[in-house]
């Protein structure tokens, strides 16, 4: 086998199963992989950092759909993206009637620095509309939508890390599940989707897995994990 490349891994849809849970046999795969591991995801930091600290690796996140770059090598934190603005079309979302459809205590929300998630189950249509009449996008991850700067995109995240790092983004092979992963399929050399991805990323992606979830994630990177 050639040199495993470095990999830039999303979260849910990708490492979990249909519901959300981290697949345990992902642990030990991300901690024995020979080249750096970057955890690119939708949710706010705590959340990837607690993965990569329980998982054993170096804490290199992409968090917020690319709202926030942690590289812990380099000692970098670095943010991108309005949550004010964010938080503006939210209020006007309420406003207008609607709710972001999480409980009174919202962990989605609590720790988030540069965008907003509303839950799949709200009305997207007047989201999307007071988004765009003030600048900003709705991104489906199959997981919430996701209120944010357009400029602001795993991809361009990605291309941080790898500078951080030393690597050329080219090198990452990415594996993902959807809409939120495209920016990353662009800039990484190699773009794998798993079997449950939707359309965006199945049409980004250089390569599709026959299996779904993380049995998708070891497929695309070659291993064969011990169950
Ligand atoms: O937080 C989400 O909505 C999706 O997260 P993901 O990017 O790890 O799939
Ligand atoms: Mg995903």
């Amino acid at each position: 086998m050639m040199d495993a490349p470095p990999l830039a891994v999303d979260v849910d849809g990708t490492l979990t199963d249909g519901q959300g849970a981290i697949d345990h046999r992902v642990l030990p795969v991300l901690r024995e992989w020979p080249a750096p591991v970057v955890v690119a995801t939708g949710k706010s930091m705590p959340y990837p950092i607690a993965l990569c600290q329980f998982a054993g690796i170096e804490g290199r996140v992409i968090a917020e759909n690319g709202g926030v770059v942690a590289v812990a090598d380099t000692d970098t934190l670095r943010f991108e993206g309005d949550r004010a603005a964010a938080q503006a079309v939210a209020d006007a979302y309420v406003e207008a009637g609607y709710s972001l459809g999480w409980r009174e205590i919202d962990f989605v929300n609590r720790w988030r620095e540069t965008e907003i998630a509303v839950a799949r189950e709200q009305p997207l249509a007047p989201l999307e509309s007071i988004a765009a009449e003030r600048g900003l996008e709705v991104v489906d991850t199959g997981y919430a939508y996701h209120v944010k700067s357009p400029d602001v995109s795993k991809g361009q995240g990605l291309e941080v890390v790898a500078d951080e790092l030393g690597l050329d983004p080219a090198a990452f092979l990415a594996v993902g599940d959807s809409e939120n992963d495209v920016s990353t399929f662009e800039v990484a050399g190699e773009a794998v989707a798993v079997a449950n991805a939707d359309d965006a990323a199945l049409a980004a992606a250089d390569r599709v897995t026959d299996d779904a979830y993380a049995d998708g994630f070891f497929e695309a990177i070659g291993v064969d994990p011990i169950r």
